[in-house]
């Protein structure tokens, strides 16, 4: 794909659905009884491997229209006749170990090159020690689950995925499953048990959160509404903060003060943001986020921020390049084991958009100032380093080339249409 710039963005678009809680509104459907009803899902690459995961463990799972699915659960996973791909995801993929670890099945999990690529010990380590016995540190793996016992788990990298996989295993575990949080991280397989019919129990101290689950819960269906994905609006909204005299309204954008980091940094670089008509969507806050062409200047972003706009970093890297001065980005080492190197990616695009730009082990560091582009970008087959590119070609000298721009599927198939229904130039290079 081009982005090709010279056109001012104005207008007013509703935002995708959250990826994160449509997995989960999938996953849980499948491990509850009866019918669970979900509107407005993310119908995209890494929601459908999903779905297609949890109708081969034995859920029945129906689109009824756009966005409007049907899960019905048997109260338990089954075993599945072949591998469970999941493709791209690693929240799909993680998230499903844990569920299946909870029953006497055998499933192999596999995933596309990326996926295959990823650490996968992190969530496996701890489900063997629950009892499941799982072969493989990496996709391809197979994983045998049943009998499980709960354990008390650290999770110092602030990882949703660890977290719910460990909840979803440990609602077949015997005793209190424990997740000690010294970070938190998205709350959102917590706030969607509870929707279930199961508890937890949150306890908030100086020293970070600790999650407690007690296992032999049951779920029960029930009706889910999907409020839009704030990674996926950082997009647009970007694209008219670093357009001159654009305007942009996205809609209906969760405000889970667990995924609004990127916001509170862009409102701290001066962006000129406001957020209107706070409401209640799917048991989330949920608001329409209006951005207006901005002078941005650089920060510094609190370490402390990481896990609340983790998927952030790439597309606020490409707003501080916008920016006077510069902008650091520490303690995002994460950003390595994502569906590419994110720091190392980023390093290279920028560089070739002519962006002063710095790579530290587990930081990035970028000085802003007239933005060139006329590059051709290797996207590394990640969906968030393409859209971001896309986005800063928009507001360059010059346009920007993107490859593997398919990949933007996997999260926000909307996004090309979107974009352009703003006025964006993004067409097939
Ligand atoms: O739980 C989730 O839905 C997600 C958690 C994050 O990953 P980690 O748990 O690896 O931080 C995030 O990067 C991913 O896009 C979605
Ligand atoms: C990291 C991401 O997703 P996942 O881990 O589910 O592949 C992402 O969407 O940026």
């Amino acid at each position: 794909m081009r982005a090709t710039p010279g056109r001012v963005l104005k207008g007013v678009a509703t935002a995708p659905p959250d990826k994160s809680v449509s997995h989960r509104a999938l996953i849980l459907g499948a491990l509850a009884r009866g019918e669970t009803l979900i509107d407005n899902l993310l119908e995209s690459e890494d929601v459908l491997a999903t779905a297609r995961a949890v109708q081969a463990l034995g859920a029945g799972v129906e689109r009824l229209g756009s966005g409007r699915w049907r899960v019905t659960g048997q109260g338990r996973l089954t075993q599945p006749d072949g591998p469970l791909d999941l493709g791209n995801s690693g929240t799909g993929a993680r998230l499903l170990m844990g569920a299946v670890a909870g029953f006497s099945i055998e499933a192999t999990f596999a995933g596309d090159e990326s996926l295959s690529r990823r650490p996968m010990g992190r969530v496996a380590d701890p489900l063997r020690a629950m009892g499941a016995r799982i072969e493989g540190e990496r996709l391809p793996l197979t994983l045998r689950g049943g009998d499980l016992k709960a354990i008390s788990h650290l999770n110092a990298a602030a990882s949703a995925q660890v977290k719910s996989a460990l909840l979803l295993a440990g609602l077949n575990a015997g005793g209190v499953t424990e997740v000690i949080e010294p970070r938190p991280s998205r709350d959102h397989t917590e706030r969607m048990l509870r929707a279930f019919g199961a508890s937890t129990e949150v306890r908030d101290a100086a020293d970070g959160r600790t999650v407690r689950l007690t296992g032999g819960q049951s779920l029960s269906g029930t009706a889910v509404s999907v409020p839009g994905d704030p990674s996926s609006a950082a997009f647009p909204l970007a694209a008219a903060l670093i357009t001159p005299g654009s305007e942009v309204t996205l809609r209906g954008v969760m405000l889970n003060p667990l995924r609004t980091g990127l916001f509170q940094t862009w409102a701290e670089m001066g962006a000129d943001l406001t957020i209107s008509d706070r409401r209640e969507a799917g048991g989330e806050e949920i608001g329409d986020i209006t951005a207006r062409a901005s002078r941005l200047k650089g920060v510094d972003v609190p370490a402390h921020r990481a896990a609340s706009m983790i998927d952030e970093y790439p597309i606020l890297a490409v707003t501080a390049a916008f920016a006077a001065g510069r902008t650091v980005m520490a303690s995002i080492g994460e950003l390595r084991v994502k569906e590419s190197d994110r720091i190392a990616a980023m390093a290279r695009a920028l560089a070739a958009c002519g962006v002063a730009v710095e790579e530290g082990p587990d930081q990035l560091a970028v000085t802003g100032g007239p933005v060139r582009g006329g590059a051709a970008i290797e996207s590394h087959g990640d969906h968030r380093i393409a859209m971001s590119l896309l986005v800063l070609g928009l507001a360059a000298r010059q346009p920007v080339t993107v490859d593997r721009a398919g990949m933007i599927a996997t999260s926000f198939p909307g996004f090309t249409g979107l974009m352009r229904g703003l006025g964006a130039d993004i067409a097939a290079a």
